[in-house]
């Protein structure tokens, strides 16, 4: 099967499906750092990356930003010195799509490419 990381981000509707739970088995599985987390009532996936100073730290948050903009799927960031925190959810189902398991997989191989 073709990693997630190298998947694109199908268009989402209010009608897009959630992720089951089976499916979820496997996903997670290839994104084992992540976090399953609620916040407001919405399922959520969150990591914290830790860098050696605020010039990657933003440098990786930008990064993430592009590569958002080239999917059209978005998260929340929180950088920090030293760390960056990246949230994934998908607002038109108030959920988690297939979408975000792919931009976690994404997330994490950008953050290979930083200094940790
Ligand atoms: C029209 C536009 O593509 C949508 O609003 C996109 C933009 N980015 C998005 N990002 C995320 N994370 N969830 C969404 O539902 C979403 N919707």
């Amino acid at each position: 099967m073709e990693p997630l990381a190298k998947e694109s981000c199908a268009a989402c509707r209010p009608n897009s499906p959630r992720v089951t739970a089976y499916e979820i088995v496997n996903l997670k599985s290839q994104i084992p750092d992540w976090d399953f987390i609620e916040k407001n009532g919405i399922p959520q996936l969150e990591r914290t990356y830790k860098f050696p100073d605020f010039k990657s730290a933003i440098a990786f948050t930008n990064s993430v930003g592009e590569a958002a903009e080239t999917e059209g799927h978005h998260p929340a960031l929180l950088t920090e010195w030293g760390k960056v925190t990246v949230t994934w959810w998908t607002h038109a189902i108030s959920g988690l799509h297939r979408n975000d398991f792919i931009m976690a997989a994404k997330t994490d191989a950008i953050a290979n490419q930083f200094p940790t």
